[in-house]
């Protein structure tokens, strides 16, 4: 085959690819830095968690070394099938499709031998060529690490973010903040983190015994200015529940309701895509002082404002990342907000905004975060131009 005609073919699996996406509200690929975090056990109860709520969700399994999402929803013999040239994925209820690449094994316990170009290959085929139809979720079980797959995904599957999987104790976080660092190189949005086997609460007494420490992806999460979606527990019925292909909705324990938790906080980490709710807004005030900053790229902190059908419903105030040119509009994209308020804004970082889908508001005046909002929504604020027409994310402004 000549080059060309592998260009060719290439560019066409795109397309399909692409087509397939556009179909795709919501892509998440779970990943962690270390592996047996319980990163699998993650992407399957989010898949299953969501799929009851009404989504369509598709879960697909690309950890080639160590596929695990067969066997924790009691999928034993899965394989793949292809009708018409397309891969049907398993139909684990109307509204969960699940494909695996253990489908793909004669015997679940082969191992898989492949160099990197197969791999990469086998995932675009997982996503150019399979029966998903339109999702709201597509979930995408990663191998640990920042090899191969999530590499593929991240450069592939377009408006993917990060779902990161830690335990709390520092050999594992140091992986994390390098899970953290390759999404920002490959400008992957990270959703959030997630800190599993987060402390064992005892069944003879009830006391919380933090085992592998507790509190740490919470505090990376802060320091790096991410999400924390939430912490599960270490607790032997998800252990016994996995074994026996059953998901965390089995459980008695208040395991469940931890997991739910995450879930309701991911759906809402999307404005305006919660399913039936369209008006919401997360508007971005860079602030110093507690009040509205001129120089966006050097602002202390960020409010940020939550609006449900008009109506102010929640204000956080975060420390943004450390600054350097095109980390800190990602960051607030990152953080679902629609909308930012600023007094200037160089073009270099107007320009990530747009392509970001976030409405830029320059020339505000210097005001506290909740005036500036409720001016805003009620239509009083308007462009007055930019306060400063040069970059702020490169330099300090003298104005
Ligand atoms: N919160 C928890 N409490 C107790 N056990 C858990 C918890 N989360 C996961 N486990 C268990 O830890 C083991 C590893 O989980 P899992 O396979 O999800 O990890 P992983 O990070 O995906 O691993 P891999 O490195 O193979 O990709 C499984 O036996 C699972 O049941």
């Amino acid at each position: 085959m000549s080059c060309n005609s592998s260009d060719q073919e290439f560019e066409l699996q795109s397309q399909k690819i692409n087509r397939f996406l556009e179909n795709v509200d919501h892509k998440l690929v779970v990943m962690s830095g270390k592996g047996g975090v319980g990163k699998s056990t993650v992407a399957t109860n989010l898949a299953v968690f969501l799929s009851k709520q009404g989504y369509k969700v598709g879960l697909l399994d690309v950890d080639v070394h160590g596929p695990s999402i067969a066997g924790l929803l009691g999928l034993t013999g899965l394989r793949m099938n292809t009708v018409n040239n397309q891969i049907q994925p398993y139909l684990y209820t109307e509204n969960l499709k699940v494909l695996s690449i253990q489908g793909l094994l004669e015997y679940p316990d082969d191992p898989l031998i492949w160099r990197g170009p197969v791999k990469i290959g086998i995932i675009r085929q997982f996503l150019a060529d399979v029966n998903w139809g339109p999702l709201d979720y597509l979930i995408i079980d990663s191998p640990p690490g920042t090899g191969d797959e999530p590499l593929t995904v991240a450069q592939t599957v377009t408006g993917c973010q990060a779902v990161i999987v830690t335990t709390p104790q520092e050999i594992a976080l140091a992986d994390v903040r390098k899970s953290i660092q390759f999404c920002q190189r490959v400008n992957m949005p990270i959703l959030g983190i997630i800190e599993n086997m987060s402390g064992f609460v005892c069944p003879g007494c009830g006391s919380l015994h933090a085992i592998f420490k507790s509190g740490g992806g919470e505090k990376t999460a802060s320091d790096w200015g991410i999400s924390f979606l939430g912490r599960l527990p270490i607790d032997p019925g998800v252990v016994t529940a996995g074994d026996a292909g059953q998901t965390m909705d089995s459980l008695a324990s208040h395991t469940k309701e931890e997991m739910q938790r995450i879930v309701d906080r991911i759906i809402h980490q999307r404005p305006n895509k919660q399913k039936g709710v369209d008006s919401t807004m997360k508007i971005a005030i860079p602030l110093a002082g507690g009040k509205l900053c001129a120089h966006f790229g050097h602002c202390e902190q960020f409010a940020i404002i939550t609006v449900s059908n008009g109506k102010i419903t929640n204000h956080e105030t975060l420390n943004p990342p450390p600054h350097a040119p095109g980390i800190i509009p990602n960051w607030v994209a990152d953080q679902g907000c629609t909308d930012i308020l600023v007094g200037g804004m160089g073009e270099a970082a107007q320009a990530i905004f747009r392509q970001r889908g976030i409405k830029v508001l320059c020339g505000a005046p210097s005001d506290t975060p909740e005036n500036l909002a409720a001016l805003y929504l009620r239509g009083e604020l308007t462009d007055a131009g930019n306060a400063c027409d040069h970059d702020h994310e490169g330099h300090s402004c003298h104005h």
